[in-house]
């Protein structure tokens, strides 16, 4: 279907993802798996998303590629250029799709039905849903047979808009809960996050 899209969700190795998450996690195996978990319930509720057509993460972690293999979903390795907006970049060159977005992989608390309104919202146009703060983004969309071109990191909010795109700013709390802090985390959790962050144990999520 032609208003359908194929979303990029990049992923940091384990081992340097999610450093604001440390003092919530204590250790370095609940830490990778904390962030791992993020991943995957991101990527689960995308997958069950009306109007998502593909998923692929950029990933160069084979601890991640496996996770997101059994959920069925293909992972390519991060270019030689380093940085977020490289890799989101070489996965939409990757996708080679109509119509591409890029989609953060810290949404623990992600509802499909949130993803789809917002994705009607935006319809062929150059899109970008701002973090529950405002300054950041958790997700871009391009504008149908567009490149992608990212621009994310502080401030990616405005950068989005003075990029052209229009802000999806519906009731969608869900969609704008990038879990970064201890406190966001305390903020995804009372929203409901899913089941593989559900399973792991935090220190406290209280500030
Ligand atoms: N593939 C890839 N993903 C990245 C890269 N940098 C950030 N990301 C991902 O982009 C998303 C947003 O990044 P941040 O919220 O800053 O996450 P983070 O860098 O793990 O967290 P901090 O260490 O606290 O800054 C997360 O899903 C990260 O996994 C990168 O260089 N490559
Ligand atoms: C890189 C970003 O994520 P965060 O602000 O959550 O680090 C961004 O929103 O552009």
């Amino acid at each position: 279907m032609r208003d359908e899209v194929d979303l990029v969700v990049p992923v940091k190795t384990l081992d340097r993802a999610k450093t604001r998450l440390t003092s919530a996690t204590g250790d370095p195996v609940t830490h990778a798996a904390l962030a791992l978990a993020l991943a995957m319930d991101t990527v689960a509720a995308a997958l069950r998303t009306e109007g998502v057509r593909r998923v692929v993460t950029v990933t160069s972690d084979p601890a991640v590629a496996a996770e997101m293999a059994a959920l069925g979903v293909e992972s390519v390795p991060e270019p030689a250029e380093s940085g977020l907006n490289a890799a989101l970049r070489h996965g939409a060159a990757f996708l080679r799709s109509d119509r591409v977005g890029a989609l953060q992989a810290d949404l623990p608390a992600l509802r499909p039905a949130e993803l789809a309104a917002a994705l009607r919202r935006a319809g062929g146009r150059r899109a970008y849903c701002p973090d529950r703060q405002g300054t950041g983004t958790t997700l871009l969309l391009a504008a149908p047979g567009c490149d992608l071109d990212p621009r994310f990191g502080v401030g990616s909010a405005s950068a989005h808009a003075v990029s052209g795109a229009i802000a999806l700013l519906g009731p969608w709390p869900s969609l704008r809960c990038d879990v970064d802090t201890a406190d966001d985390l305390r903020v995804a959790t009372a929203l409901g996050i899913g089941e593989h962050s559900s399973k792991i144990t935090v220190i406290s999520t209280t500030k």
